[in-house]
């Protein structure tokens, strides 16, 4: 792990209408982390994501992704940093009207329009199987999948550019702990083989404590702390406490130590 940063934001400020959702928000994520994103209900995790993959414009501050600025770049460059990155949106956001194939697909055909079709086959399996689907799941429709399969579904199609850096909006969201915990294991193992950056916004404390290396919480409009879990729960921030040493975060740690992940 280095500690250039991957993702920079700066003074970051974000409203919509008289709701200021951040303001004066800054964060770094570092070359191949998991830092995960947490914050109470409409705290602006996803608009802070949105911000940083330029599908909102905030109304100041300063986002580099890979060194570049992101904000008021040129179609061209846009185009060359948003291949270097992969986006799982929250429930998966698959085209409902194609296959898991022809999801998978979308974004090779977008960025590289030249590609043969039997090579976009042959991509498009290859990412499949990645995501631990069986190759059966390449012709089935998104509502033929159950929740878990959807999800790898839409990992496959984040992944189909090998990117360098991967955004998971609540990856686990609706799956059951099994399912969560298979997702998370996933997640991780793909981190460590492919070398990836990890932006990952979720309310799973389970995710936290299985993967995530730093974490990164959001409140009262900004990043109030990052860092690991032992250096969170070393500040005395009231939400912090209470997230991470309430009932649900002391199920986690005993989840956690129970597994044995704890060495
Ligand atoms: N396009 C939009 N127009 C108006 N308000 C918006 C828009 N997008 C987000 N917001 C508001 O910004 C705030 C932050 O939203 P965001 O979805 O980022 O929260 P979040 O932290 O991801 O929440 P959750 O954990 O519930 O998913 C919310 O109050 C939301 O209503």
């Amino acid at each position: 792990m280095s500690d250039d940063p991957v993702i920079r934001v700066r003074a970051l400020r974000n409203s919509f209408g008289e709701q200021v959702v951040h303001e004066d928000l800054d964060l770094d994520v570092r070359k191949g982390e998991i830092l995960g994103v947490v914050g109470g209900s409409g705290t602006g995790k996803s608009v802070l994501m949105r911000s940083i993959i330029g599908l909102q414009t905030p109304d100041e501050g300063e986002v580099t992704v890979f060194g570049e600025q992101a904000l008021d770049r040129d179609e061209t460059e846009a185009v060359e940093i948003r291949k270097r990155w992969g986006v799982l949106f929250q429930g998966g956001a698959l085209f409902s009207t194609l296959t898991v194939a022809e999801n998978v697909q979308v974004p090779l055909r977008e960025f590289y329009p030249g590609l043969d079709l039997a090579l976009l086959d042959q991509i498009a399996a290859y990412k499949i199987v990645m995501t631990g689907l069986s190759p059966d799941a390449g012709p089935k429709f998104p509502a033929e999948l159950s929740g878990g399969m959807r999800k790898r579904a839409g990992l496959a199609r984040a992944l189909a550019l090998d990117p360098d850096l991967l955004f998971l909006d609540e990856p686990t969201a609706g799956l059951d702990p099994i399912g969560a915990a298979a997702f998370d294991e996933l997640t991780r193992s793909l981190q460590k083989t492919l070398g990836l950056t990890v932006f990952l916004i979720t309310h799973d404390l389970d995710t936290l404590y299985a993967i995530c290396d730093r974490v990164a919480v959001l409140a009262d409009r900004k990043v109030i702390a990052v860092g690991t879990i032992d250096e969170l729960l070393a500040t005395d921030h009231p939400w912090i406490q209470e997230y991470f040493n309430g009932p649900r975060g002391r199920a986690a740690i005993a989840g956690k130590e129970k597994a044995g992940l704890n060495d």
